[in-house]
């Protein structure tokens, strides 16, 4: 697994309908050690998504330095895998082929990537789905096969933006308990971006609060592991800490 270290980092968009420059990110510096799990929360338009496509290597930043295992990232890479809420499974690839799809490109033998693609979907409760295609599956499938997908190439470094935004309650919380389980037993590092406050807390060891392209503040989370839902849902230090973390959104 793999740090990733933003150093003074900034991002400039030039508005096309303004006709001049804006400054999403002014001077972001964040040190996440390998393994570590961050949430970033913020209002609106305050730069989460555009700190998250700098690291995935999907646009240039204006200055400043990302560092991904101490070495600069010049592009996208291997190294760092990437969920989107609206996340594109292959619609003519079954479950399995959609899994098996990274380790195929990395030119792993087609048996050795099958077995690959079932452990996976194993881990997330969908080995009986691996025959069927992404349209015969219900959104929370769907999105647990996006999960895997991206954890098949073995990442070092996870990047997700607002992965489970789309999906019922309840099956979200699933999905985050199910995301912390396999969190822990492969120990990627993860940049989790949400809106969602509770779900920030809930998943991470430490919460990055972004306002107006700065940051704000950080927040630990020193909650016990595993994190089950019907026992954080009552519990003091996980109310305390998400009511923390709400005011500074609100007043971010
Ligand atoms: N391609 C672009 N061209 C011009 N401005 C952009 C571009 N992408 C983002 N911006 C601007 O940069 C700022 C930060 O956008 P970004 O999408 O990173 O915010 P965000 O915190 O992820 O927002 P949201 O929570 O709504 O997804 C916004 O003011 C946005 O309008």
């Amino acid at each position: 697994m793999k740090s990733l270290s933003l150093k003074s980092l900034s991002k400039t968009y030039f508005d096309l309908y303004a006709g001049s420059q804006h400054t999403a990110l002014h001077d972001i510096s964040l040190d996440v050690p390998a393994g570590e799990f961050v949430s970033i929360v913020g209002p609106s338009g305050c730069g989460k998504s555009t700190i998250l496509n700098m690291v995935a290597g999907f646009i240039p930043q204006s200055g400043g330095e990302i560092l991904v295992g101490g070495e600069p990232v010049k592009g996208p890479g291997a190294d760092r895998g990437v969920v989107f809420q609206s996340f594109a499974l292959f619609p003519w690839k079954t479950v399995l082929e959609n899994v098996g799809f990274g380790p195929k490109m990395r030119g792993i033998p087609k048996a050795e990537r099958d077995e690959i693609a079932r452990e996976y979907l194993d881990l997330v409760g969908l080995a009986h789905a691996a025959d069927r295609y992404p349209n015969e599956l219900s959104g929370g499938m769907q999105q647990r096969v996006g999960v895997v997908r991206a954890l098949a190439n073995k990442p070092d470094i996870l990047l997700m933006d607002e992965p489970f935004a789309s999906v019922d309650a309840q099956t979200r919380m699933t999905l985050q308990e199910e995301l912390t389980r396999i969190w822990e037993e492969r120990r990627p590092t993860v940049i989790f971006i949400t809106h969602d406050v509770p779900e920030a807390v809930f998943l991470a060891n430490r919460v990055v609060v972004l306002s107006k392209g700065h940051i704000l503040e950080q927040v630990e989370i020193p909650l016990a592991r595993p994190r089950i839902w019907d026992q954080l849902v009552e519990d003091d230090s996980f109310k305390e800490l998400s009511n923390k973390v709400l005011a500074l959104v609100r007043a971010a």
